[in-house]
């Protein structure tokens, strides 16, 4: 396996720079204290979504921690948020774009937008992405891309005649158990990155002895382990924690690495075990 050079960004499809990990905010309640938090040790990316309930809490959290830290610019965070089922269609879409800007309205702009699943069908997918596109065009959404889609309908999308802006990236369920090789492979050879949620499994496959025992050889957790591994596969982590103290720990995996002995280990190209819900299949 060829190691990609990991670097603290990455260049989008469209030549924006999206930070190499981001924070995860699923079921966090008080996302303003830990995405303040977060900042404050070296975080720059904040995945959230309507669905989480929590989306003015992080721009809250990034907004208190600019105004303390006047040294720091807007444009050194990366905001992701997403539209969820019902607000799939032409009006839904909009409606739920400008619902989601005004949450944030301190922040200015959503750096990228998802759809945040295909379960909806052809004609609501498409008619989305035309919103999405347009909010791109008129400058309150950077970015624009898709999660949890499976291949075909990233290949739908990219056969779309509508289509004038590319997703930029996949945001699917990726960990050792839930390796998702083809798709992976196809998400990026359209150009595409693939942003890996769960990927510490939800906490399910901390306790995994392979993880355990390469985490104590190098010194870090298996927590650690599970980060590097989707970094060095050229995925973009969001590990999820509500926990103080973990903040720093799952930021801090640049400093080590895993040998291809070490990553074939860990593979487990056999299993499908999504921690989460599964719908990369749907019509
Ligand atoms: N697009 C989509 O459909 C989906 C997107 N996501 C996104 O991906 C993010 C990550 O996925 P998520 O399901 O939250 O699961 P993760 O794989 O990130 O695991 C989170 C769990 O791991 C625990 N944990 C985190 N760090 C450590 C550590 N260093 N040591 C021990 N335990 C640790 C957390 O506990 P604690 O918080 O208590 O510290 C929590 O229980 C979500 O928060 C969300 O933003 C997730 C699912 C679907
Ligand atoms: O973070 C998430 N957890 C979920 C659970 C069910 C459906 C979607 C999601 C998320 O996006």
């Amino acid at each position: 396996m060829s190691v990609r050079k990991i670097g603290k960004s990455i260049k989008l499809n469209n030549g924006k720079i999206i930070p190499f990990i981001g924070l995860g905010t699923w079921e966090i309640a008080n996302a303003d204290i830990v995405v303040e938090e977060a900042l404050n040790v070296g975080y720059r990316c904040i995945d959230t979504a309507k669905l989480y309930r929590n989306e003015k809490k992080c721009g809250d959290g990034i907004i208190n921690w600019l105004n303390k830290n006047p040294d720091h610019k807007r444009e050194e965070v990366y905001y992701i948020t997403k539209l969820w089922n019902d607000q799939n269609g032409y009006e839904e879409a909009k409606e739920g774009i400008a619902l989601a800007l005004e949450k944030v309205k301190g922040l200015g702009y959503i750096d990228l937008l998802l759809i945040h699943s295909p379960c909806e069908g052809r004609q609501m997918r498409l008619e989305t992405w035309k919103a999405m596109q347009e909010a791109v065009n008129e400058g309150t959404v950077k970015s624009i891309g898709v999660s949890n889609y499976g291949i075909k309908h990233l290949e739908e999308l990219l056969a779309w005649e509508g289509l004038t802006i590319k997703p930029v990236v996949n945001e699917i369920e990726v960990s050792p158990w839930c390796m998702r090789q083809e798709l992976c492979d196809f998400t990026k050879s359209k150009g595409i990155e693939v942003v890996a949620f769960a990927p510490l499994s939800h906490a399910f496959r901390l306790q995994d002895p392979d993880a355990v025992s390469i985490a104590k050889e190098k010194g870090v957790s298996a927590a650690q382990v599970l980060i590097r591994w989707s970094l060095q596969k050229g995925y973009i982590p969001i590990p999820k924690t509500k926990t103080l103290s973990r903040l720093p720990q799952n930021l801090d995996v640049l400093s080590f690495e895993l040998s291809e002995t070490e990553i074939k280990k860990l593979d487990h190209p056999e299993v499908h075990d999504p921690s989460d819900w599964e719908v990369t299949e749907c019509p």
